[in-house]
């Protein structure tokens, strides 16, 4: 099979090939129906049933792909996009990969404000920007004319990976890493005194995309996929004296549907509600009054043009 030629006229659209993003961002493209065949060791995998060709990199050279416009969607963390400081449109929070960029230094240590490691060597994956950061701190203690001047005194060195084991190695007096669960960062003795960023996935758009119609397609669904996880829908049974409260406690997105039941006294009421918020409304509309509460998983959806 000749790649590069069957590329041709597709739609490029950049995935992480491994890491904590990879699972669920494969999970977002099959609830899309974006079906594809990955070769065995191919890192371009064409799709079989539209003109787009899925292009499986690190997270870290994703934002610089569709930045250049070599690629032309992708899917990569926040703080990718804002350290490898590319242009880029930042279409849809996609909320997973949660995780914020912190400040470490030994627990066990006598540093406990990220202002003392001003001077210091700080170890990182993030460079550029824990440069920024150091850099906004320098200004504040010696002023921003001394500091253009003289430089960064805070030295700033990269590794690529187990960035939490630099200050137990001696190379680092602090570090900047991502921390999640807080797991890591307490097995390597660390703790946290700052936060950099707070970061999540994100769906990323080059600013010229070889195909505009197709990428809209590809954003709408997988917007749909976003939303249908957000919301649940809840079906009850109220008596009909009682619909006022309905929409306080349903208001829907739009507005609740509302049908007529058999039973004239009664009426039917859909309306989706926040799945964070679900067994809240529930209580709520058990306790106003409202019988046979159902809620039901949305699997796809769109809200239509305003
Ligand atoms: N613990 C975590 N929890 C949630 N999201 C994370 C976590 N660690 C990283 N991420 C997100 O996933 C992105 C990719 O990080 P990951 O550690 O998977 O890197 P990777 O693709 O395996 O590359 P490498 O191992 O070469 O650094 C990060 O930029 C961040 O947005
Ligand atoms: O707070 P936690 O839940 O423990 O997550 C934080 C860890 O996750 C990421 O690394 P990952 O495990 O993806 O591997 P990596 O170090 O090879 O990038 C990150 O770099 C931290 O090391």
């Amino acid at each position: 099979m000749d790649l590069v030629n069957s590329l041709d006229g597709r739609l490029l659209f950049a995935v992480p090939k491994k890491g904590r993003l990879y699972e669920t961002a494969l999970a977002l493209l099959k609830g899309s129906d974006i079906k594809f065949h990955r070769h065995n060791r191919l890192d371009i995998a064409l799709c079989i049933n539209q003109g787009i060709a899925l292009v499986f990199l690190g997270a870290a050279d994703i934002p610089v792909f569709v930045g250049e416009g070599r690629c032309d969607l992708g899917i990569t963390g926040q703080d990718q996009v804002a350290e490898h400081q590319t242009s880029v449109d930042e279409v849809l929070e996609l909320g997973f990969g949660k995780c914020k960029l912190q400040v470490q230094v030994p627990a066990n240590g006598s540093i406990k404000d990220p202002r003392e490691l001003v001077g210091k060597t700080v170890v990182t994956s993030f460079t550029h920007l824990s440069r920024e950061y150091f850099k906004s701190l320098e200004i504040e203690k010696f002023g921003a004319e001394a500091v253009e001047k003289n430089g960064l005194k805070t030295v700033m060195k990269y590794v690529g990976g187990s960035v939490e084991a630099a200050c137990a190695l001696g190379v680092a007096d602090g570090i900047v890493d991502l921390v999640e669960s807080g797991e890591t960062m307490k097995a390597a003795g660390l703790m946290d005194i700052a936060t950099v960023m707070t970061t999540e996935a994100v769906l990323i758009r080059s600013k010229n995309p070889r195909n505009p119609e197709l990428a809209e397609v590809v954003v709408n669904r997988i917007k749909g996929v976003i939303n249908a996880k957000k919301y649940v829908l809840c079906s009850y049974n109220i008596p009909r004296t009682l619909l006022p409260i309905v929409h306080d406690i349903t208001p829907g997105k739009r507005a609740p549907t509302v049908t007529s039941l058999e039973d004239e006294g009664w009426v039917a009421v859909q309306a989706m509600v926040e799945q964070v918020r679900v067994a809240d409304v529930m209580d709520q509309l058990e306790k106003a009054g409202a019988h046979d509460i159902l809620v039901l998983q949305i699997i796809n959806s769109r809200a239509g043009k305003d």
